[in-house]
C-alpha cells in the first residue's frame, strides 16, 4: 500500500475558535486554562478529521497559539532578556515575544512594557512567524516539552501521530542577532542547538514516536557554501545518536535541485519536497536516495484552493513509484496545509459551478486519499470519473474569459508605465500645491476598526439597514477621523477606512473574475486572519470603487486627504491566484482597473493617492536569477500602469510592511512617496540602505501589531537615530502600518506623541 501523508493541518478551527479563544484570554476575560482547552479541542477535532479520513501519516505539532517558529524560541529557551527578566508564565512570555506587552503595575504584579520580537514574512507566502532573536548570552535548554505533549494527547486518542518540528538549520538561518550581540552569526550556535535537538528527539522516541518530520524549508534558498555544510554537521549529529526516531526531512514551496548536495548522502529515513511547485524535479531527487530511503511527494496543492488535478498527480506519482517502487512512495501534500481554509463544505454561497472547481484543507486530506488509493491499486474511479468532470468544467467555462480585458492587457505600452516627468520636477509642482513643512507627519490608512463598524457593516450587508443607513453612519465614522487628525495636527489626512472590510476583498468584491467565500480564513500572523479572495476569471472593474467616500473625506477639510488603494500585486498576493494564467497577465489586469479607479480619485479632486503594496516583498521569487528579475520588472510596471495617469502635481504615495525591503525593488515604482514598516529594525545597517533612495520616504516609527504606546521622547530619539544616516529633506513621520487592529485610546496617544515629536525636529530645525 502507498501510504499518504498530510505535512499540517490548519489550526484556527473550523469557526475562528482559536482566534476568539487568545483574545479573549489577552483581555483577560478567560482564564489561560481556557485557551488551552480550546487549544486542545482544535488539535482533536484536526487529528480525527484526518484519521477518519484515512490518512495514514497524521502530523502533531502543527498546532500553536500563535507561531510555530515562536514555540520553538520558547521550547529551546531563545527568550531575550528583556522578556525573562519579568518571569511571566511560558504562555504569556510567549505572547510577549509575540506581540509585546505593556501593563501597569498592581498591588501583586510588576508593571511590564516591552516590544514584540520582529514578525518577518514566512518565505513566499502571506503567513508570518515570530523571528528567533539570539544573543551572546542565550542559554540554550529545554522549556517543557510541548512537541511530546501533543504527540501524547494524540495517542491518547488513540491516533498515531507523526510530530513536525522545524529544523536546526532552518531554525538558526531565518532568526538573527539581537541588538546587544550584534555580532553573532546565529550559525554558529548549531553546535548548541544540536543537543536539545536530539534531547526533545529521544524524548519524543520515548514517548513512543517512531519518525518525525523535520522541516528544512531554507532548502528551497540559494544557500552560502557554509549553510549547505551545516546540513550535513547536523544530520550526522542526529544520525549518530541512539534511539531517536525516524527523520523525514522535508522542504516546499520550491526546488531543493541547486541544494542536493547538501542532503545527499544525509543518514534521514526519507525526504518530502514539493512537487505541485516543481514537478520536473522528480528525476533529479529520486538520484540522491540511497536505496532504503523514502519520497514523500507532495502532490495536492497546500497553498491554493483548486481542486486537484488527478489524473496530473498520478502521472507524476506512477513515475516515482517507476523509479523506487511502492514502499518506498508517500503520496502527501506539498506543504502544511496552513496555507488554506479550513472547509469548503461551510461555505453556501458560492455558485456551484464554481465552488466545484475548489478544494479546502478538509478536502484536501481527503484527495491525497484517493491518490495513495488508486496508486494502491483501490478502486476509485466514481472519484477519479467525478474528478475528471470538473476538472474539464473549469478550463472550458465561460465564467473565465474575458476578451475585452485580454485586448487591453495586450495593449499596454511604455508610455502608460511612465509618469510624464521625472521626480524631482514633479516634486516642485506637488511643493507649490501642498506647501509641507519639514517631517510631514501622516499615517498608512486605516483607523481603528471598532466593534461598532463592524456591527454596523454586518447589519448592512445583512439588510437591516439601508445603504443610505450605512452611508451616514461610514461617513460619520469619516468625519471623526478627520477632526481627530486635524486636531492633532497631522499634515495629510486619510479618511480611515471604515467602509472596509479588508485591504484586498473590499476591491475584490467590486471587481468582476473574482469569487468570495464567508468561512475562507486563513492564518496571517497571530490571531489575524485574512479571507483571501479567489481569482477564477480576467479582471475588470465596472464602476469607481473608492471615489466617495474619499470625495467626502476631502469635503469636509482644507488639508489633503489621501485615496486609498490596494496595488495590483498586494490584490493579486493576498488572493488565490489563477492557476491556468500566469501571474504577470493577473497583475496587468488589476493595474488597469486601479488605473481607472486612480484617474477618477483624481478626476473628482483628490490630490494626494497612495497604492499600497506591502505583498510586493513576499511575490519575490525565492531564488535568484531569471525568475526573480522578471517578477521586479513585471510588478513594478503593473505599479506605473495603476498611477502613472495622473498629472505632476498629483502626488503618488505607496506604502509597504511586513518584510525586509530592498531599496531596489521599490524604485523602479517611482512613487513620490513611499511609507514602510521599520520600527523592529533595530539595525543602523538597514536605515543606512535607504540613505540613497532617490524619492521621500517615511520609515515606521511605531509598532502598529502592539497596542503600545510611545512616548514622545521615544519618538524623537528613534528619529534622531534614523536621522544619522537619513537626509532631514526626504524625511517623513508615520506609523508602521495602518491602525485598524488598535483600540481608539493608544491610536490617540501613540499619534499625538509623533507629531509631537515632528514639531520637535521642526524647530529645531527652523533655528538652524
Ligand atoms: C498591510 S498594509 C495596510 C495599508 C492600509 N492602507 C491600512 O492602513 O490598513
Ligand atoms: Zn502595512
Amino acid at each position: 500500500m502507498v501510504q499518504s501523508s498530510v505535512l499540517g493541518f490548519p489550526r484556527i478551527g473550523a469557526n475562528r475558535e482559536l482566534k476568539k479563544a487568545t483574545e479573549a484570554y489577552w483581555q483577560g476575560k478567560t482564564s489561560a486554562e481556557d485557551l488551552l482547552q480550546v487549544g486542545k479541542q482544535i488539535r482533536a477535532h484536526n487529528w480525527k478529521l484526518q484519521k477518519q479520513a484515512g490518512v495514514d501519516v497524521i502530523a502533531s505539532n502543527d498546532f500553536s497559539f500563535y507561531d510555530q517558529v515562536l514555540d520553538l524560541s520558547l521550547l529551546f529557551n531563545v527568550i531575550p532578556d528583556r522578556y525573562a527578566k519579568y518571569q511571566l508564565s511560558p504562555l504569556d512570555t510567549f505572547f510577549a515575544m509575540g506581540r509585546g506587552l505593556q501593563r501597569k503595575a498592581t498591588a501583586t504584579e510588576k508593571a511590564v512594557d516591552v516590544t514584540a520580537l520582529e514578525m518577518v514574512k514566512w518565505f513566499d507566502s502571506n503567513y508570518h512567524y515570530v523571528r528567533p532573536t539570539f544573543s551572546n548570552g542565550t542559554q540554550f535548554r529545554l522549556n517543557g516539552q510541548k512537541p511530546v505533549d501533543e504527540f501524547l494527547e494524540a495517542k491518547q486518542l488513540g491516533i498515531e501521530t507523526r510530530p513536525v518540528l522545524l529544523g536546526p538549520v532552518s531554525y538558526l538561518y531565518l532568526g538573527k542577532a539581537d541588538k546587544d550581540s550584534l555580532d553573532l552569526e546565529p550559525l554558529s550556535l548549531l553546535q548548541k542547538i544540536l543537543p536539545l535537538y536530539a534531547e526533545i528527539l529521544q524524548k519524543l522516541a520515548a514517548a513512543g514516536a517512531t519518525s518525525v518530520q523535520i522541516d528544512e524549508p531554507i532548502l528551497v534558498l540559494d544557500l552560502e557554501k557554509k549553510v549547505q555544510d551545516a546540513f550535513k554537521t547536523a544530520y550526522d549529529f542526529l544520525g549518530a545518536q541512539a534511539s531517536l526516531p525516524e527523520i523525514t526531512l522535508a522542504t516546499y514551496f520550491g526546488t531543493v535541485v541547486p541544494n542536493l548536495a547538501a542532503i545527499k548522502n544525509l543518514p534521514v529515513a526519507g525526504f518530502h519536497f514539493d512537487f505541485v511547485r516543481n514537478p520536473e524535479q522528480l528525476d533529479d531527487v529520486a538520484a540522491i536516495l540511497s536505496d532504503k530511503q523514502t519520497l514523500s511527494v507532495g502532490v495536492v496543492d497546500g497553498r491554493n484552493i483548486w481542486k486537484n488535478d488527478f489524473a496530473k498527480s498520478f502521472e507524476l506519482v506512477q513515475k516515482a513509484i517507476q523509479k523506487l517502487g511502492k514502499d518506498r512512495v508517500v503520496v502527501a501534500t506539498s506543504s502544511s496545509l496552513l496555507h488554506t481554509p479550513v472547509d469548503l463544505e461551510s461555505e453556501k454561497n458560492l455558485k456551484p459551478e464554481i465552488k466545484d472547481w475548489f478544494a479546502f484543507a478538509t478536502q484536501k486530506v481527503k484527495e491525497v486519499v484517493v491518490i495513495a488509493k488508486n496508486v494502491s491499486g483501490d478502486d476509485v474511479s466514481a472519484e477519479l470519473a467525478a474528478n475528471a468532470q470538473s476538472v474539464s468544467g473549469r478550463a472550458s467555462s465561460t465564467i473565465t474569459n474575458n476578451e475585452a480585458v485580454q485586448k487591453r492587457v495586450a495593449s499596454i505600452d511604455e508610455k502608460m508605465s511612465t509618469r510624464s516627468a521625472p521626480f524631482p520636477q514633479r516634486l516642485e509642482e506637488q511643493q507649490k500645491v501642498f506647501n509641507l513643512p519639514l517631517f510631514p507627519t501622516t499615517t498608512i490608512g486605516s483607523f481603528p476598526q471598532t466593534k461598532d463598524i463592524r456591527i454596523n457593516r454586518n447589519k448592512f450587508v445583512k439588510g437591516t439597514i439601508t445603504a443610505e443607513q450605512y452611508e451616514k453612519f461610514i461617513n460619520a465614522e469619516i468625519e471623526t477621523v478627520i477632526r481627530f487628525q486635524e486636531e492633532i495636527g497631522l499634515d495629510v489626512l486619510v479618511h480611515g477606512e471604515p467602509e472596509r472590510n479588508d485591504m484586498v476583498q473590499y476591491f475584490g468584491e467590486q471587481i468582476d473574475g473574482y469569487a468570495f467565500t464567508v468561512y475562507g480564513w486563513v492564518q496571517s500572523y497571530g490571531s489575524r486572519y485574512v479571507r483571501p479572495p479567489i481569482i477564477v476569471g480576467d479582471l475588470s472593474r465596472p464602476k469607481a470603487m473608492s471615489v466617495k467616500e474619499s470625495v467626502y473625506a476631502q469635503s469636509i477639510t482644507p488639508k489633503p486627504v489621501k485615496g486609498m488603494l490596494t496595488g495590483p500585486v498586494t490584490c493579486l498576493r493576498w488572493s488565490f491566484p489563477r492557476n491556468d494564467v500566469d501571474q504577470e497577465t493577473q497583475a496587468m489586469q488589476l493595474a488597469l482597473a486601479l488605473r481607472d479607479e486612480v484617474n477618477d480619485l483624481e478626476a473628482a479632486g483628490i490630490k494626494v493617492i497612495q497604492v499600497d503594496e506591502p505583498a510586493l516583498r513576499e511575490g519575490l521569487p525565492l531564488r535568484s536569477g531569471a525568475e526573480r528579475a522578471a517578477y521586479l520588472k513585471w510588478a513594478a510596471e503593473s505599479f506605473r500602469v495603476a498611477t502613472s495617469g495622473v498629472a505632476n502635481k498629483t502626488q503618488i504615495h505607496s506604502h509597504f510592511c511586513y518584510s525586509d525591503l530592498d531599496p531596489n525593488h521599490i524604485k523602479a515604482l517611482d512613487a513620490d512617496v513611499v511609507s514602510i514598516e521599520f520600527s523592529k529594525k533595530d539595525d543602523p545597517n538597514y536605515i543606512a540602505e535607504f540613505q540613497n533612495y532617490p524619492n521621500h520616504i517615511g520609515l515606521g516609527l511605531f509598532d502598529i501589531h502592539s497596542p503600545r504606546i510611545p512616548s514622545t521622547e521615544e519618538f524623537i530619539s528613534k528619529i534622531e537615530t534614523i536621522m544619522k544616516s537619513y537626509p532631514a529633506d526626504k524625511f517623513w513621520v508615520n506609523p508602521d502600518c495602518g491602525l485598524k487592529t488598535r483600540g481608539w485610546e493608544e491610536t490617540k496617544l501613540s499619534l499625538t506623541h509623533m507629531v509631537e515629536a515632528a514639531k520637535h525636529f521642526r524647530e529645531v530645525y527652523s533655528k538652524k
